[in-house]
């Protein structure tokens, strides 16, 4: 189905953007998303099939969306992932497929990538040293991440990197990322830390303690004043440039949440429940939808009503939540 008409929700703001966790599963297991053991995946059945996915993306390019990102879990981990890639890329009205990786099996697959047209990838990265790597994803990976991010540099994929801050873990590799930015074409993007860690250590302090602000202060400490950048709309990241770099460095106040005004997005975990705000509990099962033998059209009114019902902003999405226990939730079923 072609991209017709543009949803809007109960605030104004247009569906553009769909995440889709294509995974629970990981083959790191970072500290501030995931318990080191314990974690029960889900059983692979209740998992959407590819084909699922993909009548969703197309009912969903209907609705106006016209950018997909797969996250998970790591993508990855799940097999034939770029042939769906290259699927849904075909679908009509879509124009923006991407993914967020830790690049630890990526690097094979970056020349696939390149054909079938993938343009950006966002890594994360929270270091470069590596036995800091090692102690926040708990797996000694680092040289095989490296890997991916020089393939991707050079089969000429925009990369940004996605670095979580977290106090007393890596702050002191704030300006060594950074620094990538001096003479590489990249984005490092610094992200305030959330309280999704699947019960890995307690919840983010009411006082973040590296919130953009001092993120923002840390960073011209050392470089200078950052130039503000337009971004594009519904962007994350707030972007700056640095005088005499040819990459550019982007702060992402995911726990701040100062962005929720112009959130164009809407999120599907593995097991097929939507999410219409990151902070939300699940506002619809999907899958229930696609295995009962929904026709597009309740899909489709379902998807609406859903998109027509959020909240506001992050901090609502929160209050309306039966439980505020975000930190037994992880960010490896959310998707990011
Ligand atoms: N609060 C909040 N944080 C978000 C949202 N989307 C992404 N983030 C945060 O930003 C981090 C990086 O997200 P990515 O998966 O790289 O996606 P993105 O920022 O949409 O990427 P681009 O499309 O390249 O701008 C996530 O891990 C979250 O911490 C959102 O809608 N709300
Ligand atoms: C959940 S991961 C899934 C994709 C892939 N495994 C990866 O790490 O890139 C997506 C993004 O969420 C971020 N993330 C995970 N837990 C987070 C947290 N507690 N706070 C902020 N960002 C988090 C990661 O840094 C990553 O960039
Ligand atoms: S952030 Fe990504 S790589 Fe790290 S544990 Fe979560 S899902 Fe895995
Ligand atoms: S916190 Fe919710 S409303 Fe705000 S930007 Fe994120 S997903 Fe959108």
């Amino acid at each position: 189905m072609a991209a017709s008409s543009v949803l809007f929700d109960n605030h104004g703001r247009p569906l553009e953007y769909v995440r889709l966790a294509v995974t629970d599963r990981c083959n790191l297991r970072c500290f501030y998303c995931m318990p080191e053991e314990g974690i029960k995946y889900m059983p692979k059945q209740q998992l959407l099939t590819y084909e699922e996915m993909e009548r969703l993306v197309g009912l969903m390019a209907g609705l106006g969306v016209r950018k997909v990102r797969l996250t998970g879990g790591e993508p990855f981990v799940r097999r034939d992932l770029v042939p769906f890639m290259a699927r849904l890329a075909d679908i009509p009205g879509i124009d923006d497929i991407s993914l967020t990786t830790n690049g630890v099996l990526t690097a094979p697959y970056v020349p696939e990538l390149a054909r079938i047209g993938v343009k950006a990838v966002n890594l994360s990265l929270d270091t470069l040293d590596q036995e800091r790597f090692a102690r926040i994803t708990r797996r000694d990976e680092l040289p095989r991440v490296m890997d991916t991010f020089h393939a991707l540099l050079a089969a000429d994929i925009q990369v940004k990197i996605n670095a979580v801050v977290m106090d007393g873990q890596n702050t002191q590799d704030i300006i060594p990322l950074a620094e990538l930015t001096r003479d590489l074409p990249v984005e490092v993007r610094f992200i305030e830390e959330m309280p999704f860690n699947g019960g890995s250590h307690t919840a983010t302090p009411a006082t973040l303690p590296w919130h953009h602000r001092r993120i923002r202060e840390h960073l011209e400490e050392h470089f200078g004043a950052l130039v503000p950048l337009t971004g594009a709309a519904g962007a994350t990241a707030s972007e700056y440039a640095v005088a005499g770099h040819v990459g550019r460095i982007g702060i992402i106040a995911a726990y701040s949440r100062t962005f929720c005004g112009t959130c164009n997005r809407i999120r599907l975990t593995a097991e097929g429940g939507l999410k219409t705000c990151l902070y939300d509990q699940g506002v619809l099962d999907v899958r229930a939808l696609l295995r009962g033998g929904s026709s597009d059209a309740d899909i489709v009114a379902a998807l609406t009503s859903a998109f027509k019902y959020r909240a506001a902003n992050g901090f609502e999405a929160e209050q309306q939540r039966p439980l505020h226990q975000l930190s037994f939730e992880s960010m490896s079923t959310i998707g990011g």
